[in-house]
């Protein structure tokens, strides 16, 4: 009897969107698209759909820590990513339980849904700045979570240098500003306050774009596990997320999600 080898493991630790879009299941999606061994640690559950966030509820902090060292202790984990963390508590414990894992870790410091619907509480923005965004690799803000954590307000292209920099103030290795919410093409900087990568492709009139920002940092994750170095890891990662971007469809009433299997069954980025 024959066994294939195990492919790169990446671990999400993340809330759960009923929906499908964002979240969890974004990020189990992505991996799974991207030929990883996708594994999850759920932070909360949230009651979501096409309309927006109708209720959120967080794990305790055992439950979290549990369900982490589950993983990393028998499975292991060749890369990490973050999203919704909900409170201060959680981000506090997800910073240490990051920190102390040998493997690259992509925290996308989600604060509100794309409804406007707070995930993250603001008690908890304090914690993000000085526990969690030193504990990251890439840290992957969009312009909403850039002025809450920085105060800098990005208007223009020309703005996203300046948010870089100051997210970069507190400790992050590299960090990806993602000027999606700009007009004109979607435009995004790489930078680690030595190189700088503009990341740019053409913006899509598509309304369904739920899921976009948990994507792309779990397709970060899966191109550093795969050995992939920071910028190589965020180009691909751009190519798959303006994919999935270009073949989101309608679902609900409301916003539709990205296509996370745009690209099965051909050659991924
Ligand atoms: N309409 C669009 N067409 C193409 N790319 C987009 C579009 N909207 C967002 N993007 C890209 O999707 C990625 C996620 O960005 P963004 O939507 O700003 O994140 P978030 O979901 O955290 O708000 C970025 O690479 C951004 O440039
Ligand atoms: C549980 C959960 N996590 C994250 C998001 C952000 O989604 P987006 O990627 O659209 O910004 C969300 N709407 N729900």
């Amino acid at each position: 009897m024959s066994t294939s080898a195990a492919p790169p493991r990446v671990l999400t630790v993340a809330g759960s969107d009923s929906g499908g879009g964002a979240g969890v299941q974004a990020d189990l999606k992505t991996m799974l698209a991207l030929g990883v061994h996708g594994m999850s640690v759920l932070t909360a559950v949230t009651a979501q759909n096409s309309l927006g966030v109708q209720g959120a509820w967080e794990l305790p902090v055992e439950a979290v820590r549990a369900q982490y060292r589950s993983v990393v202790d028998d499975i292991g984990v060749q890369a990490v990513k973050t999203g919704m963390l909900a409170s201060a508590e959680l981000v506090e414990a997800v910073a240490e339980l990051i920190s102390g894992t040998d493997a690259p870790a992509v925290v996308d410091p989600v604060g509100v849904s794309k409804h406007g619907d707070p995930l993250l509480a603001a008690s908890a923005l304090d914690s993000v700045r000085t526990q969690l965004l030193p504990a990251a690799t890439v840290a992957t803000p969009n312009l909403d979570e850039v002025a809450q954590l920085t105060g800098v307000r990005v208007q223009s292209e020309d703005d996203l240098r300046r948010a870089a920099a100051a997210v970069l103030e507190f400790g992050p290795r590299w960090v990806l500003i993602k000027g999606g919410h700009l007009a004109g093409d979607a435009v995004d900087l790489l930078t680690d306050g030595t190189e700088e990568h503009v990341l740019r492709a053409p913006r899509h009139d598509n309304r369904h774009t739920h899921g976009t920002g948990c994507t792309l940092a779990s397709a970060i994750a899966c191109g550093l596990a795969r050995g992939r170095s920071v910028p190589e890891a965020v180009v691909a990662a751009k190519q798959y997320v303006t994919g999935a971007i270009a073949a989101g469809f309608a679902l609900g009433a409301g916003i539709g999600p990205v296509d996370h299997g745009w690209a099965l069954g051909r050659d991924v980025p």
